[in-house]
């Protein structure tokens, strides 16, 4: 208890405006002084809710516990320390005053007062039991404090209780006090007697209203959350909502005005309310005069290549053009990463002239993040495309769903189903998607826009034209500081990627341009560094070049903007990239095309073309054996279709087993007790599809004729048990692959002969295209020195 109260002579000073704290009462305290004060213990400490504005306010809950002054006050960091002394009595001082006879009146004339308001309150409430057991048990100069604390009087009255030092000047102001509570509680009852069968019911709300947020003040809660909710009513009104969405909300607002903040639900109706109110009901971005010619160029501008694409779209706003309420298809752009997927629906948004969000929904498992969830849920929130109007800000965008193939069903609902439902009956919308399994009824609703991969030619020029002026800008340098050459461009291409877009192609470049911009800024020496960092040191920037690794760190200070860079770099010779420039940045050469020759050391390894998330592929296959019950072994995160062709052409060689010339080891191998492993390595990429039919039965014959494959010949196609070779899609980004890994021949079904024409004649000219009917017909060509068949195929 308060008397037992041991005060250091240092306390932190917490400054009170409008409230005193008497010891022995327990306040909460929204915080804001007198050379008195109360010292306190703080019993409780919570977060209150965040307003819009993002403030937040904490509510501390105090027990005061004994009067001091403060004797000097000094500040310490963002807060105030003071020397202090005891005002309050200690306990053999209290004992001893207690003696005198006058105080000893005061005191029973105080209680009896006390007395007379807790039975009056009895009436009212029934929480009063406790403030009994007090006046029972606590001394009475402790009591003069909590009764008064415990109602209402002004600051001045209260400053002067907290002067009251002296016991009977205490006792007999709080005696008043208490007295004048009384009687204002007598009077009020008359009033509110007299009024209250006259009272309509609007104004009987009005009336509880105002009560409500006096004790709420009184509590300290009101936050400004009374002008909060005012100023979010305003909000929504503004917000242009239709009537019926109107009319929900204001239900809604009505609710959450009835309600505490720290009631459950209270903050998920605001969060609620809030959102209603942030979305852009009426505002919409002025569609400008769509002009087509303007669009082309556009597109033509931002886009080399890609002719057909860019004709379809000019089609599709071309329709948007002569009917602008049509039920326009929703497009669906696929293609390998970095072929420009994005910046092709960025730009359908500029011929537009409107804002362009792109949500990703890669990764959505859940029903609940297209829809949004439930609002009463517990961290509630909206869907993806409703959070992406809500940060777009108007109501007519261009959405980007990125990665919708990426999207997964489980016992949380079906995304793509709730997608269904979203995209259905829109239109206006671009999608973006890079494989294929998207649920059917879903692709139904789409139009499918394939972008191949490129050729490295195609990549010279993109990143000669597109990605080396756009990189260069975002670095603050121009062609005036660095330049890089064709040919190096060309060996980035070759030596450093080995993808079908140009997505590491323009990282590549932005590694060049990071590490010119480093070194031409710090030849100069003229960037004021911020005090915080270091200057830039020679040997630290030199280091982390023969490092050969990526410069990923941001080296320039933040302090400096591009006018001072530019200012800097003006006076500095042109940097022109070299080799050994390509070296010191990017490290080694990562590619070569030595792999093919590396990888097919043995009888059994083959090389195959595959289509996958990365576009065109290309995908050793390995086939061993090994003792075991004559089982057949798959390795390398296959599909079922792809398991099947493997079965299948095991099937088919055993089959002819008889036909082969087999080595010894070969004849061992067939052998019904080992087992056939086939592994497809690039064991974290998953793998379907029949066209690897052909690769697997080359892959097996190898392994049991023990006659290694050519290591410069690739091959696909889908095979029938007869031996027949079905054509395969992919054709162009399966080529190209090869192209990339200087592959040199290719084997293709017949039947693919037609794709052919898809492909630049620069790729063709340097590569021989076989092409294969049946299965001998690869066999034949896959081997070094002819058909591995004991008697040549009769073709
Ligand atoms: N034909 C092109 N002409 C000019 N720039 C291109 C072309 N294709 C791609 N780019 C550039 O390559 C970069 C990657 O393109 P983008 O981000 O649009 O690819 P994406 O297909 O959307 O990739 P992802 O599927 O990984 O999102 C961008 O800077 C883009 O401007």
């Amino acid at each position: 208890m308060a008397e037992s109260v041991e005060l250091p002579s240092r306390l932190g000073i917490l400054p009170f405006r409008n409230k005193v704290l008497l010891p022995g009462a327990i306040i909460r305290i929204r915080c804001t002084s007198s050379s008195r004060g109360v010292a306190a213990r703080a019993l409780h400490l919570s977060r209150g809710v965040e307003k819009p504005s993002g403030r937040v306010t904490y509510i501390v809950v105090l027990e005061g516990l004994c009067r001091f002054s403060v004797q000097e006050l000094s500040a310490k960091g963002t807060y105030y320390t003071a020397k202090v002394s005891r005002l309050d009595m200690t306990k053999p001082e209290l004992e001893l005053a207690e003696q005198d006879p006058e105080l000893i009146t005061l005191s029973r004339q105080f209680k009896a007062t006390a007395m007379e308001l807790i039975s009056v309150l009895e009436q009212k409430q029934k929480t009063v039991g406790r403030t009994k057991v007090l006046l029972e048990t606590v001394p009475v100069h402790r009591l003069a404090d909590i009764f008064v604390a415990s109602f209402e009087i002004s600051f001045e009255e209260q400053l002067s209780m907290l002067d009251s030092v002296d016991l009977k000047v205490r006792l007999s102001k709080a005696n008043e006090l208490v007295e004048r509570h009384l009687q204002s509680i007598r009077v009020a009852e008359k009033i509110t007697q007299k009024v209250e069968g006259q009272l309509s019911k609007s104004q009987k709300e009005f009336l509880l209203r105002q009560q409500m947020r006096a004790i709420k003040e009184e509590l300290g809660d009101n936050d400004d959350d009374e002008d909060d909710v005012a100023t979010l009513e305003r909000k929504m009104q503004s917000a242009g909502m239709p009537p019926n969405v109107w009319k929900h909300a204001h239900r809604e607002l009505r609710r959450l005005r009835k309600m505490q903040p720290q009631q459950p639900g209270y903050s998920s109706s605001r969060v609620y309310l809030e959102l209603l109110a942030d979305l852009p009901w009426q505002k919409a971005s002025q569609e400008r005069e769509l002009n087509l010619r303007a669009a082309k160029d556009r597109l033509d501008s931002v886009h080399y290549g890609l002719t057909k694409v860019k004709q379809r779209i000019i089609e599709y706003l071309a329709v948007r053009k002569l009917k602008p309420d049509a039920q326009g298809p929703v497009l669906c752009f696929v293609g390998p990463p970095g072929v420009g997927k994005t910046s092709l629906a960025s730009s359908i948004a500029a011929a537009l002239g409107r804002k362009f969000i792109r949500i990703s929904l890669g990764g959505v498992k859940d029903e609940a993040d297209i829809r949004g969830h439930r609002r009463t849920y517990i961290g509630s929130m909206p869907g993806r495309l409703i959070e992406g109007l809500k940060r777009a800000g108007v109501n007519n965008p261009v959405m980007l769903l990125d990665e919708i193939d990426k999207t997964g069903s489980d016992v949380r609902g079906d995304p793509a189903s709730a997608l269904l439902e979203v995209l259905d009956p829109e239109q206006n919308k671009t999608f973006n998607d890079q494989v294929k399994p998207i649920p059917p009824p879903l692709l139904d609703r789409m139009e499918v826009i394939e972008l191949p991969g490129y050729t490295p030619e195609e990549k010279l020029k993109i990143a000669m034209q597109h990605l080396i002026p756009k990189v260069l800008d975002q670095h603050g340098l121009s062609s005036d500081y660095l330049q890089i050459p064709e040919d190096m461009v060309e060996f980035v291409i070759q030596r450093y990627t080995r993808e079908a877009g140009v997505r590491n192609l323009e990282r590549k470049l932005a590694a060049l341009a990071r590490a010119a911009a480093v070194k031409v800024a710090e030849q100069q020496h003229t960037i004021p560094l911020s005090k915080e960092e270091p200057p830039i040191t020679t040997s630290l920037l030199d280091t982390r070049l023969a490092e050969g690794t990526e410069i990923e760190m941001e080296v320039m200070p933040m302090s400096v903007n591009d006018h001072e860079i530019s200012n800097a770099i003006r006076s500095t010779s042109v940097l022109i990239v070299d080799e050994p420039m390509l070296e010191k940045v990017l490290g080694p050469p990562i590619f070569d095309d030595r792999e093919t020759l590396e990888r097919i050391v043995a009888p059994g390894i083959t090389v195959g073309l595959v289509w996958t998330s990365f576009g065109g592929e290309v995908q050793f296959v390995e086939a061993t054996t090994m003792a075991g019950k004559g089982e057949l072994q798959l390795t390398g995160q296959l599909g079922d279709v792809i398991k099947e062709s493997a079965h299948l052409a095991l099937a088919w060689v055993r089959a002819r087993a008889a036909d082969l010339k087999l080595s010894d080891a070969g004849e061992i191998n067939l052998l019904e007790n080992r087992d056939v492993h086939i592994h497809f390595p690039a064991g974290a990429v998953p793998k379907d599809g029949p066209s690897a039919g052909v690769t697997l039965v080359t892959s097996l014959v190898s392994l049991f004729s023990q006659k290694k494959v050519r290591a410069d010949t690739a091959m696909t196609g889908e095979m029938t048990l007869r031996g027949l070779v079905l054509p395969v899609g992919g054709i162009k980004d399966k080529v190209l692959a090869a192209h990339r890994y200087g592959i040199k021949r290719v084997i293709l079904p017949e039947r693919n002969l037609k794709d052919l024409v898809e492909i630049p004649q620069a790729v063709l000219a340097g590569m021989e295209i076989l092409l294969a009917k049946r299965i001998e017909d690869v066999l034949e060509q896959a081997f070094e020195g002819g058909s591995p068949w004991k008697q040549q195929s009769k073709l």
